[in-house]
């Protein structure tokens, strides 16, 4: 769903990529980084660092590719570099918030692995010649999901089930990722049953 931003966010993002003489890969690692103290700030109980490190990482992630694009520097290198980054800052973000005591660790652990899934089934789609980007809880939106999650416990006591907003985020992300696992695997074989 927050994909269909990105005409918009192009308009605001290319001009300053334009400008930015920095290798895309590095981009993408310090992405990275950022994440990982986002995930430091989660473990160690700072909420609102936490949530504004994820939005500054994932600007950082839709920088780098602005950047390759602008700089006529994209290369396959970089878009596995970029995937395989998203996929340890997932974790990195997760197991923060687990080890935090935010949530229950095993409600953490199937949020996680229903986001590595959906990552998993567009890249086995992708490797079969379809593209696969469908579902309604992509990485832009559960990344989002959680940011919303740890502003809303940082700045108020609201628990649901006896689990602060963050928590409940993790479930909405676990519950809405495994919805886009089989969306997306019902997207492949809608696309694929006739090979
Ligand atoms: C005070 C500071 C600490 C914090 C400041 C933060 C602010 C500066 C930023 C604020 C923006 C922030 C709210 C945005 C957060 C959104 C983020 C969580 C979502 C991230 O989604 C990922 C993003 C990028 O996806 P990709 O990596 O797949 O795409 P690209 O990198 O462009 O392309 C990959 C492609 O490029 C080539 N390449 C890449 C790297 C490389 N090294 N080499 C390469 O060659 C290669 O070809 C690769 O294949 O997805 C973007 C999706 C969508 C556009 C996101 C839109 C988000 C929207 C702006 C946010 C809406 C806000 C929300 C409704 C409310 C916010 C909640 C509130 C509580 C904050
Ligand atoms: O939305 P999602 O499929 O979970 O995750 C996506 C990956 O599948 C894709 O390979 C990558 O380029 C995107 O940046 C994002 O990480
Ligand atoms: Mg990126
Ligand atoms: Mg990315």
């Amino acid at each position: 769903m927050l994909n269909r931003l990105r005409p918009q966010v192009k308009v605001i993002l290319d001009p300053v990529a334009k400008k930015i003489r920095i290798n895309p890969n590095i981009l993408t690692i310090m992405g990275l980084l950022v994440s990982l103290i986002s995930a430091y700030m989660f473990a160690t109980g700072n909420l609102l660092m936490g949530g504004l490190l994820i939005a500054l990482s994932g600007f950082v992630d839709m920088l780098d590719g602005a950047v390759a694009r602008n700089n006529y520097q994209t290369t396959k290198f970089g878009g596995l570099l970029d995937s395989t980054a998203d996929r340890f800052a997932d974790a990195f973000i997760l197991i923060g918030i687990i080890y935090g005591g935010y949530v229950n660790w095993i409600y953490g652990i199937l949020a996680l692995h229903a986001s590595l899934t959906v990552s998993y089934v567009r890249a086995r789609a992708e490797s079969e010649g379809i593209k696969c980007n469908v579902g309604i809880a992509e990485r832009a939106e559960r990344l989002v999901i959680i940011m919303i999650g740890a502003f809303l416990s940082y700045f108020t006591n609201i628990q649901i089930f006896n689990m602060n907003l963050l928590g409940i985020a993790v479930v909405v992300i676990m519950i809405l990722g495994y919805v886009t696992v089989i969306q997306r695997v019902y997207h492949s074989w809608k696309n694929l049953k006739e090979d």
